[in-house]
């Protein structure tokens, strides 16, 4: 047996359900009606503008106000109004929203309406519930002649509705929302909180809202102006309104797109010294100029989440508490766009005015790698602008580096080798070996350029980075004119020997190689590879590596056979050798800040002994 039906739902169910949990947060209630206000007053307007409306518009502000003593809070338009009827057809029924039949109704004549009126669910006005114990609405149609209609409603599903003339009529076209405070709902009786309330979510809706005897908005905020209409001061005024006491941004960028979506906003790249000032949640989305929310995540790249300022779109899709976004195609579309506008611009000011590009780049270039790593359609643009400096200051592009560098640093099978510090202090001596040697050091001491440095290593072709001291200079570039050693087979494993025993460390290997003369008689180096996957470890990444344990240190300690000293090692006479060995092992490790403790103090000791036996 099969049956058909359709499926009923019991109102006075579903109704605590709409009050109490739809939305996360009762403060929004004053969102919810001032935004019908809003609406209500620019109906009345569209109305007015395709004849419809033919009286006198009037003032048209938004009035809130607040009664201690009488536990009333009310929200007064001069908008449209409802008689009772309406009343009935709108507020009675809950989801079914006046605001899209409206949209709906107007769309061949008044296509301005569509981008305006705010409401789309029909449930707004029923939040009121959260906070108050009792609605009023009392309101005046703008058609002539319609009595006052009032409705009451003490959040039950019962609700009173009457027509009143005379001593209770409402003297002038509108709404007034009344909401009798409940109880447990003190806070919002509070001036400073509804004041709160309302900057955060009406500081831009498009028509005057009047709170204790103060406009608390601005209609017309820059973002919904043309750029031609704006000065540089309009976007840096703008700027420290929303961020009150932040230094000036760099530069911005006014999204301003109609189709496919639409989109309109502004975007501040932030004045950033260091990643701990890095900021996220500064992005403010809006729809229709109300403000929705600061988690931006989905809308906005991640990389780009560190910059600031306002998105408005009525294109996002809300879901009904307007709390959280729904991530869908549109979404990804509007994240492609400000993609693609950020790294327009970011090219467009590296053609404009290079100089002025490069001093901004201690403040743009973790945005721009970060973008390059996290986001391969700006790995695609963002390459011809990525900047590297080296340890003197200059920058390069990196096809202006690779050329810089060609001919230099090619090792013997025509790789490109390009040399890096990641503390230009820390490895002085090694920079200047390789400087010394000609060669170019590049400074990438930055939070990402450890990942910045894999994936140039994977797009560029023929070319492989090293860190200055994952080798001597001689073998960092291996080249097919190597200095021959002066010393004998024999010699070289006699040296080989003092030293191991003068050091007597496990982890280092000690080998002989035939250096310049000039070059340091010892020099302790940690090979590229072996670092990078100690900072893999550390970092957590690597995936399994875990496993294997920690990794050893493991250093090469390269003795340099040319050197003046390693005739007196191998010439001295007892223990004479060793205690000269490990000075040169010391000077080395001193070199690297790797001499600590105790081997510090007894190279201090050994020095002294040698500076009054010579
Ligand atoms: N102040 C007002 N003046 C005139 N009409 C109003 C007013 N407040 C509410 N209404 C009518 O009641 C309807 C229902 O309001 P409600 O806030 O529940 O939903 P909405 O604004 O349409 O949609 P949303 O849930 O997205 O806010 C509105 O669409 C509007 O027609």
């Amino acid at each position: 047996m099969q049956e058909k039906g359709s499926i009923s739902i019991h109102t006075e169910n579903i109704f605590p359900i709409i009050k109490k949990f739809l939305y996360s947060d009762h403060e929004i209630f004053l969102r919810e009606l001032v935004s019908n206000a809003v609406d209500a007053t620019q109906k009345l307007q569209s109305l007015a503008r395709q004849g419809e409306f033919k009286g006198e518009l009037g003032e048209l502000k938004v009035r809130v106000t607040v009664d201690k003593e009488a536990r009333k809070i009310t929200v007064s338009d001069h908008g449209l109004g409802m008689s009772a009827e309406e009343i009935k057809k709108y507020i009675n029924q809950i989801a079914f929203s006046g605001a899209t039949e409206f949209v709906e109704k107007y769309k061949e004549t008044d296509a301005q309406a569509k981008d305006q009126i705010i409401g789309q669910f029909g449930l707004g006005f029923y939040s009121a519930f959260m906070v108050a114990k009792e609605v009023e609405i009392w309101s005046k149609s703008h058609q002539e002649g319609t009595p006052t209609a009032h409705w009451t409603c003490d959040g039950s599903t019962e609700f009173t509705l009457e027509e009143t003339e005379g001593e209770h009529a409402k003297a002038e076209r509108g709404t007034d929302v009344v909401l009798h405070v409940a109880d447990d709902s003190d806070e919002f009786l509070e001036e400073a909180r509804l004041k709160g309330i309302l900057t955060k979510y009406c500081k831009f809706l498009p028509v005057e809202i009047e709170f204790e005897g103060e406009v608390i908005n601005q209609t017309k905020p820059i973002w919904t102006k043309q750029p031609a209409e704006l000065t540089d001061e309009d976007y840096v005024n703008f700027y420290q309104e929303l961020y009150p006491f932040s230094e000036p941004p760099l530069f911005w960028i006014h999204l301003n797109v109609d189709y496919p979506f639409n989109l309109t906003g502004i975007l501040y790249f932030p004045k950033v010294k260091d990643e701990l000032q890095l900021q996220r949640n500064k992005i403010q989305l809006y729809s229709r100029q109300v403000f929705i929310t600061d988690e931006v995540k989905d809308v906005v790249p991640e990389f780009l989440m560190l910059l600031h300022g306002v998105i408005d779109s009525p294109d996002i899709p809300l879901n009904v508490s307007r709390s959280f976004l729904q991530a869908d195609g549109a979404v990804r579309k509007i994240n492609q766009y400000i993609t693609k506008k950020v790294a327009d611009k970011l090219a467009e000011l590296f053609r404009k005015d290079r100089e002025g590009y490069e001093q901004k780049w201690s403040d743009i270039g973790l945005f721009v790698k970060y973008g390059m790593l996290s986001d391969e359609k700006f790995y695609e643009k963002a390459k011809d602008f990525v900047l590297v400096q080296n340890v003197a200051g200059k920058a390069f592009t990196l096809p202006e580096y690779q050329e810089f560098v060609q001919a230099n640093q090619q090792d013997k099978s025509e790789q490109t080798v390009v040399l890096y510090t990641t503390d230009a202090e820390a490895q002085h001596s090694f920079v200047q070996a390789a400087q010394d040697r000609g060669y170019d050091v590049l400074d990438l001491s930055g939070p990402l350029d450890s990942h910045f440095i894999g994936q140039m290593e994977q797009k560029l072709e023929k070319t492989t980075f090293k860190r200055v001291d994952a080798d001597t200079v001689g073998k960092l570039i291996e080249k097919d004119d190597a200095p021959e050693s002066v010393l004998s087979d024999d010699d070289k494993t006699r040296l080989t020997d003092v030293f191991k025993q003068a050091i007597s460390n496990e982890q280092m290997h000690v080998q002989v190689e035939a250096l310049s003369p000039q070059d340091a008689p010892v020099v302790i180096t940690l090979p590229e590879f072996m670092r990078r996957m100690k900072d893999m470890q550390r970092t957590g990444g690597g995936g399994g590596m875990q496993m294997f344990g920690s990794l050893p240190d493991s250093y090469t300690v390269s003795v340099n056979a040319n050197h003046p000293i390693t005739q007196r090692v191998l010439g001295a006479e007892g223990e004479e050798g060793g205690k000269l060995a490990r000075q040169a092992f010391d000077l080395a490790l001193l070199a690297q800040g790797m001499l600590k403790g105790e081997a510090l103090t007894a190279f201090v000791k050994r020095s002294a002994d040698l500076l009054a036996a010579g």
